[in-house]
């Protein structure tokens, strides 16, 4: 994954126009992902671990179709349902109750689908009345129990979680991994971004490490999550 940072500052869209028309706007290249490559099967939760800017979200991204790889491909089978950046399936004017409607057909599911399901999805959220409140006026833990709440609502082959569990409190972060590893027997496959390297053993069976967007090993969890606390101790890293 190329990403094209601009050189110099533009402050706004008229000096970017002018500085465009001019050409004089000038790209540095910039691989936030370069040769990572790996195979998953069904019913494996890949924990991904690296440091800040290793290329994470990127990646989940990648594999959620939110971006496209510059150079590559991701093949998948199943029904992916990924929960990335925090409320980026909502709309921030609207409140909870609306974006239940909104993010349920953003993931694809039928409105009366979601009607039958709408207080199964508000009692897991615990968000009680504050469902009628504007998702701009949410705590980050807020969207988080409300975004996990809808996509878990039925049990997605594919689940991409992108460290929405680390912003929950304690209580809804037990609740949420339960509900994850209930989903364990039917074969769901995660992608699972956290700093944690406890929750990543809790949830994952297999692991990869990314350092300044290189895959630097793959294998069983608690090998690379080995690795990784050495790195991090070493200092070898950044
Ligand atoms: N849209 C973008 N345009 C330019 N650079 C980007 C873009 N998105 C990500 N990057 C860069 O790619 C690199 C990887 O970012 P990414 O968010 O994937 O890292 P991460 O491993 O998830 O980090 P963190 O642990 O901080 O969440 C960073 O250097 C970031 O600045």
């Amino acid at each position: 994954m190329k990403f094209n940072l601009m050189e110099k500052k533009v402050d706004n869209l008229k000096e970017y126009v002018i500085k465009f028309i001019k050409n004089e706007i000038r790209y540095q290249e910039f691989w936030a992902l370069k040769d990572v490559s790996f195979t998953l099967n069904k019913g494996d939760r890949l924990g991904i671990l690296g440091l800040n800017g290793a290329g994470k979200s990127t990646l989940l991204k990648i594999i959620a179709g939110v971006l496209k790889a510059t150079q590559g491909s991701v093949t998948t089978k199943g029904k992916i349902v990924p929960l990335l950046e925090l409320g980026a399936g909502f709309d921030a004017q609207y409140t909870g109750a609306e974006n239940i409607f909104l993010y349920g057909a953003v993931l694809g599911y039928p409105k009366d689908f979601i009607k039958e399901k709408y207080d199964e999805i508000i009692e897991f959220s615990e968000l009680g009345e504050f469902i009628n409140v504007p998702v701009k006026n949410y705590s980050s833990g807020m969207k988080a129990r409300l975004g996990f709440s809808i996509a878990t609502i039925v049990e997605p082959e594919i689940l991409i979680l992108d460290e929405v569990l680390a912003v929950g409190d304690a209580k809804f972060r037990k609740k949420s991994e339960k509900k994850i590893k209930s989903m364990f027997d039917s074969g769901v496959t995660v992608l699972f971004v956290s700093h944690s390297i406890d929750q990543v053993k809790r949830i994952c069976n297999r692991a990869i490490l990314l350092d300044k967007g290189q895959l630097i090993a793959q294998g069983g969890v608690d090998e690379i999550s080995e690795i990784y606390e050495t790195r991090i101790t070493d200092g070898d890293s950044n």
